[in-house]
C-alpha cells in the first residue's frame, strides 16, 4: 500500500506522557518528509499550538486542532485558520456547566481555553463522570461530544471531529484518505483512525484503540510512530 501522507496526533502519540516530544517520532517524520511524504498533525490541542509543532517537528501537511474544529495549512485558504464550526452549543454548554458546577468550572477549565474557536477544555483535576453529572438536563445533550484524550478533558460540537476535518483537508489538498497512515493514542483518535487507509495504535493507546487498527505498534509513544513509519513509509 502507497502511503501519500501521514496523519497524527500529537500528547501520547508524538509525545510521552508528560508531554515531552519524542526525538524518535521527530527523526522519522523528518526523514518521511525528506522521502516526499508530509505529516498531518490532527490532535485536540490548539491551532497556534498544533502549528508551532508541526513547524519544529519539520512537517509540512498542515494541521487539524481542536479535535477538527479548526484546520491550517500553509499556502491554502489565502493562509487563513480555517474554523469549521460555531461555538453556539459548546458555548451553551459552557454556560450550563457553570450553573451545575459552581466554581470548580472556573478553578478545573483550561488556561488555554481562552484561545479556543470552537471547544471548551477541562484539566483532569476534574472527572468525566463529574462533567458528565454537570452536564445532566443539557438542551443540547445530543449535540456536544465529551472526550477524554488521556491529558484532558474536551467539550466539542458533534458536527465535527479529527475524522470529519481531516477528510475535508485531505479532499481540498489532494490527499486519497486511502493512502494516509493516521496514527493514535486515545478515544478522540477513533474517528481519524476510521478515515484512514492505514490506522496505527501506538503501544501505550487505549484498548478500545487498538481494536480498531491494522497495527498495533510493540513500542509506545514516539518510538511507536518511528516503527510505523520505518515498516510502511520509508
Ligand atoms: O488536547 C489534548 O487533550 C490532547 O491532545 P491530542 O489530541 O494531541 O492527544
Ligand atoms: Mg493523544
Amino acid at each position: 500500500m502507497n502511503i501519500d501522507a501521514i496523519a497524527v496526533d500529537i500528547d501520547g502519540t508524538i509525545t510521552d506522557n508528560k508531554r515531552r516530544l519524542c526525538y524518535s517520532a521527530m527523526e522519522s517524520i523528518r526523514k518521511a518528509e525528506d522521502a516526499g511524504v508530509p505529516t498531518i498533525i490532527v490532535t485536540g490541542n490548539i491551532v497556534t499550538y498544533a502549528y508551532a509543532t508541526l513547524v519544529l517537528l519539520g512537517a509540512s501537511g498542515g494541521v487539524v486542532s481542536e479535535n477538527g474544529g479548526v484546520i491550517f495549512k500553509e499556502n491554502y485558504n489565502n493562509n487563513q485558520i480555517k474554523t469549521i464550526v460555531d461555538r453556539t452549543y459548546v458555548t451553551a454548554a459552557d454556560e450550563h456547566l457553570k450553573e451545575t458546577l459552581g466554581p470548580k468550572f472556573d478553578k478545573h477549565i483550561s488556561n488555554d481555553n481562552m484561545y479556543r474557536l470552537t471547544e471548551s477544555v477541562f484539566y483532569k483535576t476534574i472527572t468525566k463522570k463529574e462533567l458528565e453529572e454537570g452536564l445532566e438536563g443539557f438542551e443540547y445533550l445530543d449535540k456536544i461530544e465529551l472526550y477524554d484524550s488521556g491529558f484532558a478533558l474536551h467539550v466539542t460540537d458533534k458536527r465535527v471531529n479529527k475524522g470529519s476535518s481531516l477528510k475535508y483537508l485531505c479532499h481540498e489538498i489532494g490527499i486519497d484518505m486511502n493512502n494516509v497512515m493516521a496514527m493514535g493514542d486515545s478515544e478522540n483518535d477513533e474517528a481519524f483512525l476510521k478515515e484512514a487507509g492505514m490506522k496505527v495504535a501506538v503501544g501505550n493507546a487505549e484498548d478500545s484503540l487498538k481494536k480498531n487498527s491494522d497495527y498495533i505498534c510493540t513500542n509506545s509513544y514516539g518510538d511507536g510512530v518511528k516503527e510505523a513509519i520505518e515498516k510502511f513509509v520509508l
